[in-house]
């Protein structure tokens, strides 16, 4: 071999180890990567850690606060071997209390330490038949320890257990070591001791190795295989992951929902994380009395799902007379916490798809939420309601026929509304409204009919028209109510031209008293104009129509485009979702339209209408004859922002009764009914429409019968 050859091979040689030295870089370089990308996931874990040690924290202590309070059942852990409680660890029942607390104590310490638990990590599940399942779950319900975790809980952890087999006499759990599994028997024997005694045996469908999970404790027996033994195990990991995601989950969701809700809105973070905490969900089925009148109560309920009725036994009348529903964001029960311990009043559950309710004890009740003003100084108007009720048993036996008309008041969009007597008696009228169901349905309006009966028949306020009683046939639907002879403030309205300061603030009082009383119970009205506002023989307003109000749920919001086109609020036409802010909205329109004969938007189009009123109030011109105080109030009322609007606001609707503009008003008078309107309608008896336009009578051909169904309700 000649020396270059020799050289050649050398450098081969050389190139070699570099190739493979190259290589081993390459390798080490991805080792580091992939290093570094375990560093960056632990790190980030260690952060989850950090944020999630708080809540779980508590929710272990709730759990064993749970597991402490099951009471004399804790006595019985094992009775069911042949066992009971003083051997469980050799000791007596008060030292076995003192076993648990002393695990409680310790089972907050352990929090601290490390865990893996990733509850965003996917759960390894392993697939098995439905007969296995069945016994796992039942395995769980007999365990004193984990029959209260919840089934979603109980259902994850059967998903996720795995087969293990142990021979005859193997060892399975042994005393004092640190344990990792929770078992159930499927099939077999195992024998428990504890210090080499004997403490019972175990077979199929018995769950075994909870304690040094649940409790953070060393195995407290020592279990062996009598026989050959097969069984279902889950890891201390996935059982606790399954815990906490659940909990966190179902924390997060309560306290997502308590924010939703304006009454508990205001609290800080600190004490809705308290109260998500400690809310247990239960489900009722309708018809289920959640509360029975007279009965002993310990609980507080927050309805997160459907609707509940509340009645009330009266001495004098035989059946439960119904006061209100009662809906999500609602709550109920307080009063058996803040007084006599006696509930006053029957929950019905009122949703065939269910209810659900967030209840709380009276112990958390009252360290949590008996503070809360809106809670503490609630106050139920029952006896306007029932006088209310009692108010319409007067037409309750009578008929359609009874009723006679005598003149034609008004005319809607579904029909006429006729001014009635009761047979012979002209000492007393009604109106009558008289809609035609097949209108009703071509234009899709059966829902807001169907809502103005309700609204209306339960409205107990000087301010709004009452509905006594309805009526139906195959062809129209009726509504008798109390009649307002002074005749509509439009009529009025357009009679004069315009109305001074002072006329219009008596006007808009009404409005502000009626509305009041509305947005209190969350119903929007949605149709203010001076068409709907009428004088009743006093001079006094009172609104009507109310085919556009809606009950809204607590913090909800509504979609419906609805209203006359000048008087609707931006977010309507944006269709962004309206509430009670829309109201607000319409009565600045109001104060506009009454103070200068016109709306301020206004244009013969009512798309252009539109656009003038997305350009918003500061681009109206307003005649100098609007003083500067009602000015201003319009524009506080009319502010493209819904939340800034006066009357929206932490002050409610306090805040436009304290206005400037309201200054020296007599809201007393006005409630009271002692004021002086500034207009007296001219009405000589029960019998003068004259304060109405005339009506032609009604040449239209009789519509088509609709006996459909739909209106069940009304
Ligand atoms: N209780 C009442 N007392 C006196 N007049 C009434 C009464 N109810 C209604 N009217 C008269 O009938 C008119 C029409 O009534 P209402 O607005 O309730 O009907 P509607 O069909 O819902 O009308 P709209 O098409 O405006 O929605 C009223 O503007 C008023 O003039
Ligand atoms: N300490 C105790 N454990 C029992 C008894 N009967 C069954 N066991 C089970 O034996 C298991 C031993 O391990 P763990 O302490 O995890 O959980 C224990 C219980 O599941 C009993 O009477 N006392
Ligand atoms: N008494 C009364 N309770 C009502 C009314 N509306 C809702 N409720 C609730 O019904 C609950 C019945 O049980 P509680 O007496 O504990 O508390 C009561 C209130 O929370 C009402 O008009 N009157």
């Amino acid at each position: 071999m000649t020396t270059v050859d020799e050289l050649h091979l050398a450098l081969q040689e050389i190139c070699e180890e570099l190739q493979q030295r190259d290589a081993m870089i390459g390798e080490l370089e991805a080792q580091l990567r992939r290093k570094e990308a375990i560093i960056q996931d632990l790190k980030q874990e260690l952060e989850k850690y950090r944020v999630m040690v708080k809540p779980l924290t508590q929710q272990v202590s709730e759990r064993i606060r749970l597991v402490c309070e099951a009471g004399p059942s804790n006595k019985g852990v094992y009775n069911g071997e042949e066992n009971n409680i003083d051997r469980l660890n050799g000791r007596s029942v008060v030292d076995e209390k003192q076993t648990i607390d002393s695990t409680r104590s310790k089972r907050l310490a352990i929090s601290a330490e490390p865990t893996n638990a990733d509850y965003n990590a996917p759960l390894k599940k392993t697939p098995k038949n439905a007969l296995s399942k069945e016994l796992i779950k039942h395995a769980i319900l007999d365990n004193d320890f984990m029959k209260n975790l919840e089934p979603v809980q109980i259902r994850e952890i059967t998903d996720c257990m795995y087969p293990v087999e142990y021979a005859q006499d193997s060892l399975i759990i042994k005393e004092g070591e640190v344990g990792s599994v929770v078992f159930v028997m499927e099939e077999g024997k195992v024998e428990v001791t504890k210090e080499g005694k004997f403490l019972c045996s175990l077979g199929p469908g018995k769950v075994f190795g909870e304690l040094a999970i649940l409790y953070n404790c060393t195995r407290t027996a020592t279990v062996k295989a009598v026989n050959d033994c097969r069984l279902w195990a889950i890891e201390r990991q996935c059982f606790q992951t399954i815990m906490m995601r659940t909990g966190l989950v179902r924390q997060a969701e309560h306290t997502d929902f308590l924010k939703s809700v304006p009454t508990f809105r205001k609290l800080n973070e600190e004490t809705l994380i308290k109260i998500a905490d400690v809310l247990e969900e239960t489900t009722y089925s309708k018809g289920d009395y959640i509360i029975r009148q007279g009965a002993h109560g310990d609980t507080f309920f927050i309805i997160s799902k459907g609707k509940v009725q509340v009645t009330i036994k009266v001495p004098e009348l035989e059946e439960e007379k119904y006061i209100r529903t009662l809906y999500r964001g609602d709550f109920f029960g307080e009063k058996a916490l803040q007084g006599e311990d006696v509930r006053t009043a029957n929950i019905i559950a009122d949703d065939s798809e269910g209810v659900v309710c967030l209840i709380i004890d009276r112990e958390s009740f009252l360290q949590l939420i008996s503070n809360i003003d809106e809670i503490k100084q609630k106050r139920y108007d029952e006896e306007e309601i029932i006088e209310r009720k009692k108010l319409n048993e007067e037409f309750v036996h009578l008929k359609l026929t009874d009723l006679k008309v005598i003149a034609t008041i008004g005319v809607g969009g579904f029909g006429r509304v006729e001014l009635v007597k009761v047979n012979d008696d002209t000492a007393r009228t009604y109106a009558l409204k008289v809609m035609k169901k097949a209108q009703i349905v071509e234009t899709r309006q059966q829902q807001h009919i169907l809502s103005e009966k309700i609204i209306m028949e339960e409205a107990n306020c000087d301010f709004i028209v009452k509905l006594y009683r309805t009526f139906k046939d195959s062809k129209y639907l009726y509504m008798l109510m109390e009649v307002c002879l002074g005749g509509e403030l439009w009529t009025i309205l357009r009679d004069k031209g315009n109305f001074d300061d002072l006329t219009t603030r008596f006007y808009t009082a009404c409005v502000v008293e009626a509305f009041d009383y509305l947005h209190a119970r969350h119903i929007i009205y949605r149709d203010l104009k001076p068409e709907n506002m009428l004088l009743d023989i006093k001079g006094y307003v009172k609104l009507v129509d109310f085919g556009f109000a809606k009950k809204l749920q607590i913090g909800h919001k509504t979609w419906t485009f609805c209203g006359t086109p000048e008087y609707v609020a931006p977010e309507v036409i944006l269709n962004r979702g309206h509430d009670i802010s829309a109201d607000y909205w319409s009565l600045g329109v109001l104060m506009f339209e009454l103070l200068t004969g016109m709306p301020p938007f206004n244009c013969a189009d009512p798309m252009k209408t539109y656009n003038v009123i997305l350009k918003g109030i500061d681009a109206i011109d307003f005649p100098r004859t609007i003083s500067r105080n009602a000015l201003a109030l319009i524009k506080k009322l009319c502010r493209d922002n819904p939340a800034e609007r006066l009357g929206y606001q932490k002050g409610g609707i306090r805040d436009i009764q304290k206005h400037k503009w309201f200054d020296g008003f007599n809201w007393e008078g006005l409630r009271s009914r002692t004021l002086t309107p500034p207009i007296i309608p001219q009405v000589k008896d029960a019998l003068d429409i004259s304060n109405f336009d005339n009506y032609p009578p009604d040449m239209e051909r009789s519509p088509p019968d609709d006996n459909s169904g739909w209106d069940y309700n009304f």
